[in-house]
């Protein structure tokens, strides 16, 4: 299945932005000022995780009322919401583990993914699966920047987004390791804040954040 908009999908997920923006809404209402605050602040790329019933509206709205938002899909869990995601018009699915059907369904989506790792041996399945780009879930508690730049000596081919209690003051080292694309996290998206409508202050948020990359480091 290929996404229904006109707008082609990305190449990459971790290439999109350096910071990606990982969003739980419980209104779908609240879907578009948010990505509209994100893209203002300099995140294009969202993405709307699963975890609520709200999430294929709003992911269908941003889609269709924020053309310079990328929006996507988190914690995409089963072929069923592959489908159902790229339908609403995801332009890339993440999972924060994998299975093979899930590999199937996801390389079958038409947009790219990022199947999610924690461990060596899950990456080095994924690479030889041919996947390279993966999410390392949960980022922190599994080993955090040591881990990465542990992995990066005997599997420099693979790279990451480290996503799971990431936050301002974190996310600079993470992006610094030549094997981070770019860094998930919702610090920059309070709960308190969406509940208010402080778009004003997200967009502030977002805006630290997409200053990230000069701040922690160039290498890719
Ligand atoms: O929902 C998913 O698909 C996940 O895999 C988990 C999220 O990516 C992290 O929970 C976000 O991390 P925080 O920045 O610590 O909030």
């Amino acid at each position: 299945m290929t996404s229904p908009l006109p707008c082609p999908s990305p190449a990459s997920v971790l290439d999109l932005a350096p910071v990606v923006p990982v969003v739980v809404l419980s209104d779908p209402a609240d879907a578009v000022p948010l990505a509209r605050a994100l893209v203002a602040g300099g995140l294009p790329a969202i993405e709307v995780t699963l975890r609520t019933p709200a999430a294929p509206e709003a992911i269908r709205a941003v889609a269709t009322e924020v053309p310079d938002a990328v929006v996507g899909a988190g914690t995409v869990i089963t072929p069923e919401q592959v489908d159902a995601c790229v339908a609403a018009g995801a332009r890339f699915l993440v999972s924060p583990g994998w299975t093979e059907a899930l590999l199937t369904a996801m390389r079958g989506s038409g947009v790219p993914f990022l199947p999610g790792v924690s461990t060596t041996s899950e990456v080095v399945a994924l690479l030889e699966r041919g996947v390279r780009e993966m999410k390392f879930f949960p980022a922190q508690a599994a080993g955090g920047t040591a881990y990465l730049r542990s992995l990066a000596g005997p599997l420099p081919q693979a790279r990451f987004c480290p996503t799971g209690g990431i936050g301002a003051a974190t996310a600079a080292e993470y992006l610094a390791l030549p094997n981070v694309g770019c860094v998930g996290g919702s610090w920059m998206v309070p709960a308190d804040a969406v509940a208010a409508g402080d778009w004003a202050r997200i967009e502030e948020l977002a805006r630290a954040a997409a200053g990230l990359r000069g701040a922690g480091g160039t290498s890719r």
